[in-house]
């Protein structure tokens, strides 16, 4: 567990993207350790605070910042869109920062983040540069000769979809459906997010194209179960949807949470941009099981 002294807690801000909530710690000092007990213990709603998982700030020696991400079932996480819009709230409302431009290491390398505020100068979301999507089946990664899945036969139980895998430096399987509403995710999640062609587990979205440049998706996130919202997963979605000619390279996509903007730059730089909320929702101390 943590090395705490645990009689003064551990300080934590909860936020949320979209309905995506995460326990935010600032650990600069580095105390912390076991954070993948400590995402399993916070998460938990009963005898924990309650979120999809926790999200630890650390020193960077290549970035403003380092993003530790633990999806509520321990797994750490190399990549959270959601997740880097909050902590970079976090870190200008904790005066960390002072500046609307900020960068952020990631286990999926440094991310670009710019600032959103509002009249009165509080942030109230942020642009980030998600950088560009991976294709290569051997780096999302998916076991199968197949170089790229696009649009791939994929049959589970009987049952043959249509499958393209993306990585965000987190791995992404979209399946566009007719009617995502009426899908069973809790059934059909875990079937995918475990299913042995993902060595790495695997996050699975499911969309349904509105218009050229409007989704509908719904998420099953590994390490996490159905969230209200995936930042990487709707750039993943964006992607898929813009490769396989559904829609304009900026689409808005809804999930159940809310909407996020994704705007995949084909023509110079390939990187994806995501912008979306972020939002405080209140903050104490947490005294850990040793307590
Ligand atoms: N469950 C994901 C991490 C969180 C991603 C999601 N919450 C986001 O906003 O991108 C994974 O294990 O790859």
């Amino acid at each position: 567990m943590t090395n705490l002294v645990s009689n003064q807690g551990i300080p934590f801000t909860k936020m949320e993207g979209l309905g995506n909530d995460y326990i935010y710690i600032n650990d600069l000092a580095e105390n912390l350790s076991n954070l993948a007990d400590l995402a399993v213990e916070m998460s938990e709603r009963h005898y924990g605070i309650g979120s999809d998982g926790i999200i630890v700030l650390r020193p960077s020696s290549i970035a403003d910042f380092k993003m530790r991400m633990f999806n509520l079932d321990g797994s750490e996480g190399k990549m959270c869109g959601n997740g880097i819009r909050c902590l970079a709230k976090f870190i200008y409302d904790q005066h960390l920062w002072s500046d609307k431009h900020l960068t952020i290491e990631t286990l999926s390398g440094v991310k670009q983040v710019e600032l959103i505020f509002n009249q009165s100068g509080q942030v109230t979301g942020a642009r980030v540069n998600m950088g560009q999507p991976i294709l290569e089946n051997s780096l999302i990664p998916v076991q199968t000769k197949e170089a790229n899945w696009l649009q791939h036969p994929f049959t589970l139980e009987n049952t043959t979809y249509q499958v393209t895998a993306v990585s965000m430096g987190n791995p992404h399987l979209v399946i566009f459906h007719p009617e995502i509403t009426k899908l069973d995710l809790p059934t059909l999640g875990p079937k995918f997010e475990h299913h042995e062609r993902f060595p790495e587990q695997i996050n699975t979205e499911f969309a349904e194209i509105i218009r050229s440049n409007e989704i509908n998706m719904r998420v099953w996130e590994r390490g996490s179960g159905e969230t209200l919202a995936c930042g990487t997963g709707a750039c993943a979605v964006a992607v898929a949807s813009i490769l396989n000619g559904f829609t304009d390279n900026t689409v808005t996509v809804n999930l159940l949470g809310g909407s996020l903007i994704i705007t995949w730059d084909t023509s110079t730089s390939g990187d994806v941009y995501m912008e979306g909320p972020a939002r405080t929702r209140f903050s104490g101390s947490y005294y850990p099981n040793t307590h």
